[in-house]
């Protein structure tokens, strides 16, 4: 091309992407959320920041262990080199990063939180509500911040039957058109998991498996599908985030972490309770958001808290990882500026 085509063509796409522009979206939206002190000054300086959930706290769990594991997941999060940034919407204010009181209060609340998903988020802030944000919420209030990487345990996606009654939860095309990397332990297997990878592919969204070939089942290593990617340490995902940024895909990017071979020995019989809660779901008519809490908690009875600790390994370990990929996003970025 000539050189002075090639510089208008230069000029134009300046024009149309600021040179300044951030890898991420961050617009004024953040000024209409609470960030604390510690995730804005880590934020400003290019510290690494790690979301949680906290629909995790309040739907995913019951009370005390909540709070605790809530607690548990910012502490390792920080040992890992990384700021936790837990995120829920209180009295209509979306927080970024949440105080000891702030989770005490949502973990008291439980289910009389309103479980908030993308849907929900407007209507929640203009009631001032108080909102635990789900996977697809939690991912677009850390992108409008900037936050890179967020760490669940499970994300939400096709409900078995999903093709006749389009229940598919909307953490998978928050995923598709928001650039967050999540850290998820796969998905439960009361999902349809082949179905929920063939959506995430429609969504466009890059599904690698973390340090294993098979896409895990949350509660069991395996679950017998394949994706086509797959990393081993925080660096290779810290250079899959990058890729993903700088060529400005726009969708997100799910790392799926299987369990702690040591937590997934109760796999095959908490499996079981799954099958059985599964049931009594169909039969009471439970669907759509009531359908995730009400399966957990039955699972949880049935398998006299095995689930819950297998639950609570698994959120550990995601947030171990998470803050590592952080830590290693964070030193790539400034290598790249300082080189
Ligand atoms: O193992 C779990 N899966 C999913 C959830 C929560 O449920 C949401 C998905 O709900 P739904 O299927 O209604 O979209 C997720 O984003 C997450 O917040 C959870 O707590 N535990």
């Amino acid at each position: 091309m000539e050189s002075s085509a090639m510089s208008r063509l230069t000029n134009l796409q300046r024009h149309l992407q600021p040179a300044d522009s951030k890898l991420l979206e961050s617009d004024d939206v953040s000024g209409l959320m609470k960030i604390s002190p510690d995730v804005a000054e880590a934020l400003s300086t290019g510290k690494p920041v790690v979301a949680l959930e906290s629909t995790v706290i309040s739907h995913g769990m019951p009370y005390p262990q909540n709070l605790e594991t809530a607690k548990q997941l910012e502490a390792i999060v920080r040992v890992n080199g990384a700021i936790p940034a837990t995120i829920a919407i209180l009295d209509g204010v979306p927080c970024i990063g949440l105080s000891t009181e702030d989770l005490q209060k949502l973990a008291n609340l439980g289910v009389r939180a309103q479980k908030t998903a993308r849907r929900d988020i407007a209507h929640v802030v203009a009631t001032r509500g108080n909102g635990a944000t789900t996977v697809s919420a939690t991912m677009f209030f850390a992108s409008k911040v900037g936050i890179p990487i967020f760490v669940t345990g499970g994300i939400g996606g096709v409900h078995r039957h999903g093709e006749n009654t389009l229940d598919i939860s909307s953490d998978l095309t928050e995923l598709g058109r928001t650039p967050v990397a999540v850290v998820s332990a796969g998905v439960k297997s009361i999902l349809d998991i082949p179905r929920t990878l063939e959506y995430l592919e429609t969504q466009g969204v890059c599904v690698a498996t973390y340090a294993t070939n098979e896409f895990p089942a949350f509660f069991t290593e395996k679950s017998g599908y394949r994706v086509p990617c797959r990393v081993d340490t925080p660096e290779d995902c810290a250079r899959l985030i990058d890729a993903n940024h700088k060529l400005r895909l726009g969708s997100g990017i799910l790392f799926a972490v299987p369990i702690p071979k040591e937590h997934s020995a109760s796999g095959g019989f908490i499996e079981d309770a799954i099958q059985r809660a599964i049931g009594e779901a169909r039969a009471k008519n439970v669907t759509g958001n009531a359908e995730t809490p009400f399966l957990l908690s039955r699972v949880n009875e049935l398998t006299g808290g095995a689930s819950l600790a297998s639950n609570i390994a698994l959120l550990k370990n995601n947030a171990q990882v998470g803050a590592k990929i952080a830590a290693a996003l964070a030193q790539l970025r400034g290598h790249q500026n300082s080189g």
